[in-house]
């Protein structure tokens, strides 16, 4: 079972001093920026201010070059993100940043099978890659949401992106940090996703999602998940335990869990 670990990474990785004030404070799950009705609008921030109708060029491009495998598995049946015309585009306010090959994948196409989660389906590599683009680039990428919906993305090397922690932070102290680490526990969504959306596909290895109602067929992930794994010597698999174990015992005492990973 995977376990979702959500913490607030700069924090744990020392950048809790360091870290300059946000400039961008976003609206966290329960303080959005939706007017109540018959309220006066408020004040928004200018990277938050417009509709955006029509993706810009640049963004366009990212989209094309990144949606191959992953935007279109799940997005005709499950979360039209992109393509939604209703809502606005907001900053994400939960980011799967790792670990890599650590499911990422998985665990985001289960997510927003809930209603209440849309997600860019392609890795927007935003805060390693293409940070020189700018905020508004990265807002622009994000799918529309309506009201009560969270804004989510997953780029699993933010986790070893020493700039991420302070980039991220920038963006917004309230974005919430998900590392996939082994078992669950999460971002407070009532729940609606279960067993009885998953069966376990022999082929894959690992669970799919079952046919959605009035969708076309189940969905595995894509060919990269599910690969053969080569055979690990003995030897070499206890060394990599010597290596990774002050590490995991220092995680244990940062997370106030032990995971037990001997
Ligand atoms: N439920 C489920 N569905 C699909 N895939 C699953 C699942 N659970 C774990 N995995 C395994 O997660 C591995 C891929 O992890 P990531 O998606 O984080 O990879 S990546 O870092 O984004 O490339 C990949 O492992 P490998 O095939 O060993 O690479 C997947 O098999």
């Amino acid at each position: 079972m995977i376990i979702l670990f959500t913490y607030v990474f700069y924090c744990l990785t020392g950048y809790c001093d360091l870290i300059p004030s946000p400039l961008h404070e976003l609206q966290s799950f329960k303080n959005k920026r939706y007017p109540e009705e018959g309220s006066k609008p408020q004040p928004v921030a200018p990277w938050n201010r417009s509709i955006v109708r029509d993706l810009p060029g640049s963004n366009q491009d990212f989209l094309s070059q990144n949606v191959e495998e992953t935007n279109h598995i799940y997005s005709d049946s499950y979360n039209l993100s992109v393509f939604n015309n209703f809502g606005n585009k907001e900053f994400p306010q939960a980011i799967i940043i790792g670990v890599k090959k650590g499911g990422t994948r998985a665990l985001l196409e289960f997510l927003r099978v809930h209603p209440d989660v849309r997600a860019v389906g392609a890795e927007p590599h935003f805060f390693d890659r293409f940070y020189e683009k700018g905020l508004e680039w990265y807002r622009n990428i994000m799918p529309r949401t309506l009201e009560g919906q969270i804004t989510m993305e997953k780029t699993p090397s933010y986790f070893v992106t020493r700039e991420a922690p302070r980039r991220v932070y920038a963006m917004s102290r309230h974005t919430k940090l998900i590392v996939v680490v082994r078992d669950p526990d999460f971002l407070g969504l009532k729940r609606v996703v279960t067993n009885k959306h998953f069966y376990f596909n022999q082929t894959k290895g690992f669970p799919c999602l079952k046919k959605p109602e009035g969708g076309s067929r189940p969905r595995c992930l894509g060919k990269s998940k599910g690969r053969a794994h080569p055979h690990i010597p003995a030897e070499v698999l206890l060394r990599l335990r010597d290596f990774y174990r002050p590490f995991n015992l220092k995680f244990y005492q940062m997370t106030g869990q032990d995971f037990g990973w001997e």
